[in-house]
């Protein structure tokens, strides 16, 4: 049996989160983990040929911080380079961990620059505009296969989703990609980039709008909300602690997926329209009427739900010990869950289901499920979020702010303005920042326990 080693290059634009913790992966499996990129392939003359696929790393960043991320990399195998002009000429795989604001101007300046034969792609959250660029910017023998992690840096890659979009690449090239990415242990889930953006504006987009402004409504009422005894506790832990996950984050992760996916600002709009439909409701007590909008809309997205169906949540008690205060969670406070009603009318509007989306479900989205579907799902709890929602005035005020801010952020995204974006996010993540360090400790615990009962399905959709 001979052993043939076909030596990788690969290389990484971008040196921020999401680029080092591919660096990082990789190295890890294309140095010490190498048994998990044999392949045997038997030739013409029938002898077999033990292939082993060596992985060398290779990544940059601005040209300015080329000192810095040599000194960040000094202790491991990963080669670090002083831009885009020397990943492009040299690697084979080559991808784009950059803003997706920036992705057409740097893929316009290096794109060129690839070497003959390689395969390039990005990692941007929003893809028609990345596979745009690379369309147009590649040299035409450079093949093109995106991919996007469906989890941010710090999880757990394994059985989480892991889009890839083959554009344009020969069976060989696209088996390549593949065989790199095996290592992350996700579930391959393969897409067109249409298809892609249309999941995330129903899913990612849609999710963070919601979450967004929780935060901003908390901020504009001067509330810490794990300092007051109505949001503390089972489901309102989620609430609390993903806001502030989202918010401790980059704000362009945010603005890209939500203002260049053009489908988002629908979703995003629909969403603060339930808001303020709802609201207007419960301000004139109309319960007939409010009633029925939950009931339909609960029984479009949750009616269909077999019998045996797991549920993503097995119990709000679980989520108690993730709290962020020191307030007992004994005693549940009834909530109108504005928040959650409206995203369940959300989808009803749009005519969507978005357990059809779950292959192409993030953490954050899980656990958005996990708490509306448990609510919708617990009779008890919905009647008295009912309830509170048309006759609890002292909740009012919170829903108020909810009803403005979710308007805010629609209008935001709508106009597309980043800098706006930037601006309401900044905001609100400054009012919040001393608690992120404890946030992302327990938000790292609670996607942890939502991802473990995550099976690895190899949905593939095409
Ligand atoms: N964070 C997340 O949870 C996830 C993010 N993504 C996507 O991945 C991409 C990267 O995100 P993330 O890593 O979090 O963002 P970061 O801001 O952490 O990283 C992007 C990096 O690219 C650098 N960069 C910008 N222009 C160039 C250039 N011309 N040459 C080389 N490097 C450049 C940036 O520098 P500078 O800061 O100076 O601009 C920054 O260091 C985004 O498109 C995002 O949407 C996908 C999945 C999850
Ligand atoms: O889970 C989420 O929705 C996150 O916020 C993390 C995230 C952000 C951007 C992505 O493209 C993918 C995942």
């Amino acid at each position: 049996m001979a052993t043939q080693k076909d030596t990788i290059e690969i290389g990484i634009i971008g040196a921020g989160g999401m680029g080092r913790f591919y660096a990082n992966k990789l190295s890890q499996a294309g140095w010490k983990k190498q048994d998990r990129h044999l392949k045997y392939r038997m030739t013409t003359k029938g002898i077999l040929l033990l292939l082993l696929l060596l992985l060398f790393i290779n990544i940059c960043d601005l040209p300015s911080k080329y000192e810095s991320l040599k000194e960040d990399f000094k202790d491991t195998k990963i080669n670090v380079l002083p831009d885009g002009f020397h990943v492009s000429r040299r690697c084979d795989w080559i991808m784009y961990a950059v803003e997706a604001e920036y992705i057409d101007s740097v893929v316009s300046t290096y794109g060129p620059a690839s070497k003959i034969g390689a395969v390039v792609g990005g990692q941007t959250s929003v893809k028609q505009p990345e596979i745009d660029a690379l369309v147009k910017y590649l040299p035409s023998d450079v093949h093109i296969v995106s991919c996007h992690s469906m989890h941010g840096p710090g999880v757990d890659p394994k059985n989480q989703p892991l889009v890839v979009i083959r554009q344009r690449a020969t069976d060989e090239k696209y088996q390549l990609v593949l065989n790199i990415l095996e290592c992350f242990e996700s579930n391959i889930v393969h897409l067109s980039a249409e298809e892609h953006d249309r999941i995330t504006a129903d899913t990612q987009a849609v999710t963070h709008a919601a979450f967004l402004t929780m935060g901003s409504a908390w901020r504009a009422n001067h509330q810490f909300p794990w300092l007051l005894p109505r949001l503390v506790g089972g489901i309102e832990n989620v609430k609390v602690n993903v806001a502030l996950r989202i918010y401790s984050n980059k704000w362009h992760v945010y603005a890209g997926l939500a203002i260049m996916n053009p489908t988002a600002k629908i979703q995003i709009a629909q969403y603060a329209k339930s808001v303020a439909d709802l609201f207007k409701l419960m301000i004139q007590e109309k319960e007939t009427e409010f009633r029925a909008r939950i009931k339909a809309a609960g029984d479009h997205v949750f009616g269909g739900l077999q019998k045996d169906h797991v549920p993503i949540l097995l119990s709000d008690q679980i989520l108690d010990e993730f709290s962020l205060s020191n307030i007992p969670s004994d005693v549940r406070i009834p909530n109108s869950h504005l928040s959650l009603l409206a995203m369940v009318d959300c989808w009803y509007a749009l005519k969507l289901n978005p357990y059809d989306h779950m292959v192409c479900q993030t953490p954050l989205f899980r656990l958005w499920m996990g708490i509306t579907e448990y609510l919708f799902r617990s009779p008890m709890m919905l009647e008295d979020t009912i309830q509170a929602a048309l006759y609890r005035k002292e909740i009012r005020s919170d829903d108020m702010e909810f009803v403005t801010c979710a308007r805010g952020w629609a209008e935001c995204v709508d106009l597309g303005s980043m800098e706006g974006y930037q601006k309401r996010f900044t905001a609100t993540a400054d009012f919040f920042r001393d608690r992120f360090s404890d946030s992302n400790i327990v938000g790292n615990k609670m996607i942890a326990m939502i991802s473990k009962n995550m099976h690895k399905t190899g949905e593939e959709k095409k």
